[in-house]
């Protein structure tokens, strides 16, 4: 029998009994508040800022928002299985944790505490090229789990190269490579604060540890950090870089790569043509191109082109169960989540991101159940209506 992720919910009860109450909000959009209270604002305005006004985050949700579920009635949904195919692999439910650089702002166990929540729940964790733990470590801290790698392809040729083998070394297996961050946009949250993680020193674990990025400064770290930072500010990652030089990529990785930041159908076309395995349809989650269309606007044309070739996989203002059953419907295998297990993370560590991963997949689990289905398979476009008014 498939694990039900719903019991959690009657954990939770059970506690109670004992006069327990959840030690966080299950209510997941609660989290960026009290994150904010206990942390400041500082990293708290870095998780939780946007390009521009915010327009292209707000319209993530309306767009989510906008589409509401018709629940089907009397079909069996007694044992229900979560599970979905991507990449070739099964995963327990539809959600992996995305890339999110600098953890460390959020909480001194960063990444590990992140990665072995994931591991626990058996959700991927997707590892940013901007941790702040080395990658090794991270990997160490995964066990038997899963090991997916987000890439920030970075200008300098032999840096990426040696990022590619050591994930291949470290046992990553998928690799996500970032298309949407050429540079980072107009963000006026840290603008105003003239707060960027990375100027403390954070986010560049991999690049400090890369024997080809440490052999293009002119000094080592430890003698001139702000040359180093700077170093990783102008290479991380690379305007110039275009379709073909995908080959490189192809070339140098054996397993699955997904590009990520896809919205447009042609550019998912190209990706297939180019021989990569999936796209997740992102808007990075309103932090790269303020006025962008939404991403789950920009699913369904995705998913047209491309949903018979390429795995399709979702991110961008995911924050409920349902919104999870509205990405399925819109034709997404699998969605990501962001911002809340970071929120997750800095309220309660390892324990916080496993909450939010038990408390999003409770809620999807039931919202499932409610609306008549037994698994992801049978969700689709005649779920969903469009809400006009
Ligand atoms: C603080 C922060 C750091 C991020 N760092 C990365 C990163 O290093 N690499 C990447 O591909 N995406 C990064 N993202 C984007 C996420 O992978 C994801 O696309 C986005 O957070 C999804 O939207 P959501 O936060 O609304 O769930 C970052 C997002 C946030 C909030
Ligand atoms: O802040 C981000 O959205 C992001 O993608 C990023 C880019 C470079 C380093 C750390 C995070």
């Amino acid at each position: 029998m498939a694990k039900h992720w719903a019991d959690f919910q009657y954990e939770i009860y059970l506690n109670g009994m004992t006069g327990a109450v959840p030690r966080l909000p299950t209510d997941l959009t609660r989290l960026e508040e009290l994150t904010e209270q206990r942390l400041g604002p500082g990293p708290v305005g870095y998780v939780a800022g946007s390009a521009g006004n915010g327009s292209t985050a707000r319209a993530n949700r309306a767009a989510l928002d906008r589409r509401r579920i018709v629940p089907r009635m009397l079909r069996d949904v007694h044992e229900r299985d979560l599970s979905v195919e991507v990449l070739g692999r099964t995963l327990p439910a539809p959600l992996a944790l995305a890339p999110v650089g600098v953890l460390s702002i959020m909480h001194p166990d960063a990444e590990p505490a992140a990665a072995r929540a994931a591991a626990a729940q058996s959700v991927p964790f997707i590892l940013s090229s901007a941790s702040s733990t080395p990658m090794e470590q991270v990997a160490e801290a995964m066990g038997d789990a899963e090991r997916w790698f987000q890439l920030y392809w970075a200008k300098d040729r032999e840096v990426t190269r040696s990022f590619l083998e050591r994930a291949k070394a470290s046992g990553f297996s998928v690799l996500v490579v970032t298309l949407d961050t050429p540079l980072l946009a107009w963000r006026p949250r840290d603008l105003d604060q003239a707060y960027l993680p990375f100027l403390h020193g954070v986010g560049t674990a991999n690049y400090f540890s890369d024997p080809a990025f440490l052999s293009g400064l002119a000094k080592p770290v430890h003698e001139d950090p702000n040359a180093a930072v700077l170093h990783f500010v102008g290479m991380f990652a690379d305007p110039g870089k275009t379709w073909p030089d995908l080959a490189f990529l192809r070339e140098n990785w054996d397993g699955p790569i997904v590009l990520k930041g896809v919205l447009h159908p042609d550019d998912a076309r190209r990706a297939a043509e180019a021989g990569m395995d999936g796209v997740v349809v992102s808007n990075h989650g309103g932090r790269q191109v303020a006025g962008s269309v939404a991403a789950a606007d920009a699913l369904p044309g995705v998913v047209d082109a491309v949903g018979d070739r390429l795995d399709v996989l979702f991110d961008s203002g995911v924050r409920t169960g349902d919104d999870v059953f509205k990405a399925l419907a819109l034709g997404a295998r699998a969605v990501l989540l962001g911002r809340p297990y970071a929120y997750g993370l800095g309220l309660d560590g390892q324990a916080g991101v496993e909450h939010v991963i038990r408390c999003l997949l409770a809620e999807f689990d039931l919202t499932l159940a409610l609306s008549g289905h037994a698994g992801p398979a049978t969700v689709g476009v005649a779920d969903l209506v469009e809400d006009t008014a």
